[in-house]
């Protein structure tokens, strides 16, 4: 049997309408869909449309055209609680309950099945208690709200929007605020939730790094409002990855899936020796000061990697000087500075050299710095 879509839109217009004048079409002609079982990670530059369309398919806003389906009924044809059955939705927006314990913000979860009471029966009290559980934080439910860090908070509103027991949960940027190892633990927790039967995740993201490390698929914006959808490793292969953010003096590297950015570039530099872990190091820290690797020894500079006694040496060898440094750190300074220095007097005097005999030109030197 085919699989019905959670969330699927036809030829979707997105954007603001206006009393008095055209509406501003933020992007046009979406037709997408959000599977069962998916995570799938939005991103895109800011104001490229990201909020915009998540508040529209959640209803939040209304679409300029076209048709939203949840979980291949109308979206317009739901009433608050029957879409909040299907439906839940975690904003980013800091939390400013303070009286409230963890496990009273989770049972607010509950509200489409508790009726206006809020009465709680056994197995909304259940449910409260997976939620908390399912991610990671069964131990904070009788803290205080105002007590908790912004990463547990945000652990405690997935968990409101868990316990709704839904078939999507929407989530605008829930690892905003939070530092790498958290942002990572929301992701896993996130995946995890995505993996229950019947259940997709859809949520917006500005880390790219981790969106490509977890999502199943990628919806990507770029700033014209374009969009593409697809296993990241698609987008990045296709190009639209690297388009869609590029920006002056920054660029996507291909091969190593990361923003770089390009600095003046100034030479090539022979790197050998090492082990593979050093080599890599080394490398990334060359490339960053603007040097290109290569591993043959036919270039100006090079530098091996060599064990002296247990210790690593970074040892420099140009074709004027040998210097050994013991940090990635300071040998990239020297090559930075200090080299550079003594390279441009080098130069000068040479300069001066050829002046007092007359000639006006100065020969093109071959270093690459
Ligand atoms: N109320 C509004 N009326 C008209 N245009 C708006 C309105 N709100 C946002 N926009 C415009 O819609 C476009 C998309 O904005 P949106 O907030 O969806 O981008 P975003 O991708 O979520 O950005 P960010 O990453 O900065 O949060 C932007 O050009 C923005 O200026």
């Amino acid at each position: 049997m085919k699989e019905v879509p959670l969330i699927s839109t036809s030829e979707l217009s997105i954007g603001y309408k206006h009393r008095n004048k055209e509406p501003t079409i933020v992007s046009k002609n979406l037709n997408l869909s959000l599977m069962p079982g998916e995570l799938v990670c939005l991103i895109g530059p800011n104001g490229a449309g990201k909020s915009t369309l998540i508040r529209t398919l959640i209803g939040m806003q209304s679409c300029i055209s076209g048709d939203i389906h949840l979980a291949g009924k109308l979206l317009n044809d739901f009433n608050a609680i029957e879409k909040a059955r299907v439906l839940s939705v975690v904003l980013t927006s800091q939390i400013s309950v303070s009286h409230f314990k963890a496990s009273d913000i989770v049972a607010l979860g509950r509200y489409p099945y508790t009726g206006w009471s809020g009465t709680l029966s056994e197995k909304d009290k259940e449910m409260v208690s997976y939620s908390l559980t399912a991610v990671g934080a069964s131990e904070l439910s009788s803290r205080y709200v105002s007590e908790l860090s912004d990463g547990e908070k945000q652990k405690v509103m997935i968990a409101r929007g868990l316990a709704q027991d839904p078939s999507v949960l929407v989530l605008d940027e829930p690892t905003a605020f939070l530092d790498l190892p958290h942002k990572i633990e929301i992701m896993r927790i996130l995946k995890s939730l995505s993996r229950h039967p019947g259940r997709a995740v859809l949520l917006s993201i500005h880390d790219l790094d981790i969106a490509m490390r977890t999502a199943d698929k990628i919806w990507l914006f770029n700033k014209h409002g374009d969009f593409y959808s697809g296993a990241p490793e698609d987008l990045i292969l296709k190009g639209v990855f690297g388009s869609a953010f590029e920006m002056g003096g920054v660029h996507f590297d291909k091969k190593k899936g990361t923003f770089i950015i390009s600095p003046e570039k100034k030479g090539t530099v022979s790197l050998i020796g090492g082990n593979n872990t050093e080599f890599i190091w080394t490398s990334h820290a060359l490339e960053r000061a603007g040097y290109n690797i290569c591993t043959d020894t036919n270039t100006d500079i090079t530098i091996e990697i060599q064990d002296r006694k247990g210790d690593t040496c970074w040892q420099y060898m140009d074709n004027t000087c040998e210097h050994d440094f013991f940090s990635i750190g300071d040998m990239i300074q020297f090559l930075c500075k200090g080299h550079k220095n003594s390279v441009d007097q080098q130069r000068s005097s040479d300069e001066l050299m050829y002046l007092e005999f007359g000639k006006r030109t100065f020969p093109e030197v071959q270093r690459t710095w």
